[in-house]
């Protein structure tokens, strides 16, 4: 991994524990000080968020992360304001136990967490149940108490409790916060699945580690860089359209005409030079008539696409292709091709379907459920770790993979991970997919690499929904992407 850009860069736990331990044992700086860094940094961020909070709530956990909340409320009562602490504990371990104690010595009092205590009377709670020691679903009196915050503002140190931090996703009990700050690096697990609901305003403080804690230690993964113009440039003047490729889209059963003209129309509102859509011919004269820069044909089978994938530069293979004889038969004409290619929705369930291999510099896009099915497991299996689903598809199958939802992440056969940290739940809407299939389809055929051109399409679908959501997702259809892509790809977010 190329990047130590702490803002773009994401570690699993284990990475950040390893950094810590370096920091503490070859670094010199001490565990306690880092405890002392960590709760400077989360109550400068309670103050910069909440500055009218007078009376501070404090959830206090047995390790570490419970040692950063005692030395906030310690700050806290200092500075004057009134401060409830609820430990889980009665007493702690190593740093955290000195922290426990300079709370107190500082004329700090604990309430001790029994089941059924009152949560408390606050204006802001800070969440410093667990951090990356979260070993098991919470459960007890934590669980409890967790279940129990509502209508008040929480500020999660670290991670909000509850949430695994290396995967996103939550098993129980959860603190929904309304910001984490993450301390030393970013952990991966803050950016998908569930993470998203949990997490709030994410807010990292690298607590002035040396650059030297994290020597020898690869990122796990990356946020998605979106800076278009360093991959595709300003266009010269003098050019013309065979200079932008050609992209092939095919699918639209009957039924689904609409899929592959959103995937098409996409590939053109992405700057692809021409594009062709194969479909049913019952299609053809709608599709010219909505979108006449389009070429639609009608072909009745994979045959009949020859000449039409011959003139192709890339292929946009499976919105809405359905899984019957026609489907198949366009499928496996677009795989004989050998031609670049993004498979998507059908295309995919009947790539797991056939022992198939796609060509080099394919860009899979599944959904998890077409992940699930490809990987031969259930849905809760690819959302419980969406790293692993995302490599192992990328691994078996030898494809840039991007697995969509909330946080889609873009893989690679050799390991590599970047993750979208924009999108929205408006973008939960039929057709979104298909958009996105055109886009990455448009960035191959201007001369992008199929990993440049499936970690920007993610990004500017994403960004592109997150700019005609604002701040209304509800009825967000994916056409209302169109005019957002075509701002972005012309660099409005470099
Ligand atoms: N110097 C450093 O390293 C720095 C670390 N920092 C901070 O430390 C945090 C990591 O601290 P940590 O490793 O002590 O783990 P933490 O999340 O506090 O929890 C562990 C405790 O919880 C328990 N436990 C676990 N799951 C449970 C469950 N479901 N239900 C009940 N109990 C459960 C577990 O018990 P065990 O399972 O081991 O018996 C153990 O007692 C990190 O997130 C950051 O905030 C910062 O200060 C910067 C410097
Ligand atoms: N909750 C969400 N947050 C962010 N992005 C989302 C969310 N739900 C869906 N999306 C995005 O919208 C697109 C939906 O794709 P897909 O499920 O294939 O839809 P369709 O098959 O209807 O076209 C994906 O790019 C996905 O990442
Ligand atoms: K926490």
């Amino acid at each position: 991994m190329p990047t130590r850009d702490p803002s773009l860069s994401l570690y699993t736990t284990e990475q950040v524990r390893a950094i810590d331990r370096t920091a503490i044992d070859r670094c010199g700086v001490a565990g306690f000080e880092l405890m002392q860094r960590a709760a400077d940094a989360a109550f400068a961020s309670l103050r910069r968020r909440w500055p009218d909070a007078r009376r501070i709530g404090v959830l206090a956990g047995a390790g570490n992360n419970g040692g950063d909340a005692f030395l906030l409320a310690r700050l806290a009562w200092q500075a004057g304001l009134d401060v409830d602490l609820l430990a889980l504990t009665a007493a702690s371990r190593g740093d955290a136990e000195r922290a426990r104690a300079t709370f107190i010595e500082a004329g700090g009092r604990i309430r001790r967490a029994e089941a059924g205590a009152a949560l408390p009377a606050s204006d802001v709670l800070v969440d410093g149940l667990f951090g990356t020691g979260l070993g098991r679903p919470l459960d007890g009196v934590a669980a409890d108490l967790v279940e129990r915050i509502a209508g008040v503002p929480v500020l999660a140190l670290d991670v909000p409790s509850g949430l695994d931090a290396d995967t996103g996703a939550r098993d129980g009990a959860c603190v929904r916060a309304d910001a984490t700050v993450s301390f030393v690096a970013w952990k991966r697990g803050l950016f998908t699945a569930d993470a998203l609901d949990q997490c709030g305003a994410r807010e990292l403080a690298t607590l002035d580690l040396p650059a030297a804690a994290y020597d020898g230690i690869a990122v796990d993964a990356e946020l998605v860089d979106a800076q278009i113009g360093r991959v595709l440039p300003p266009r010269r003047a003098n050019v013309n359209k065979s200079r932008f490729g050609h992209v092939l889209a095919l699918g639209g059963d009957d039924g689904y005409g609409g899929a592959i003209r959103l995937t098409g129309e996409a590939a053109l509102r992405c700057g692809a030079g021409l594009v062709s859509v194969a479909t049913r011919a019952a299609h053809v004269g709608a599709l010219n008539a909505a979108r006449p820069e389009l070429m639609a044909r009608g072909v009745d089978d994979g045959a009949a696409l020859a000449p039409l994938l011959q003139r192709a530069t890339v292929l946009a293979l499976g919105p809405g292709l359905g899984l019957r004889d026609w489907g198949r038969s366009l499928f496996e004409a677009a795989l004989t091709s050998g031609k670049p290619l993004v498979v998507d929705a059908d295309a995919l369930n009947l790539l797991a379907d056939v022992p198939r291999r796609v060509p080099p510099g394919a860009v899979l896009t599944p959904h998890p459920g077409e992940a699930a099915r490809l990987l031969g497991c259930d849905v809760a299996s690819v959302q419980r770790d969406r790293f692993a689903a995302a490599r192992e598809l990328a691994r078996t199958r030898s494809a840039i993979v991007v697995l969509k939802g909330a946080g889609s992440l873009v893989a690679a056969p050799d390991g590599r991970v970047v993750v979208c940290p924009w999108g929205n739940p408006g973008m939960a809407s039929a057709g979104m997919g298909d958009v996105l299939t055109g886009v990455i389809a448009a960035l191959l055929a201007q001369g992008c690499d199929a990993w440049d051109a499936a970690r920007l399409g993610v990004a500017l679908h994403a960004r592109a929904g997150d700019a005609a959501a604002g701040d209304a997702p509800r009825g967000l259809v994916a056409g209302d992407l169109f005019g957002p892509l075509r701002r972005l790809v012309n660099g409005a977010c470099a």
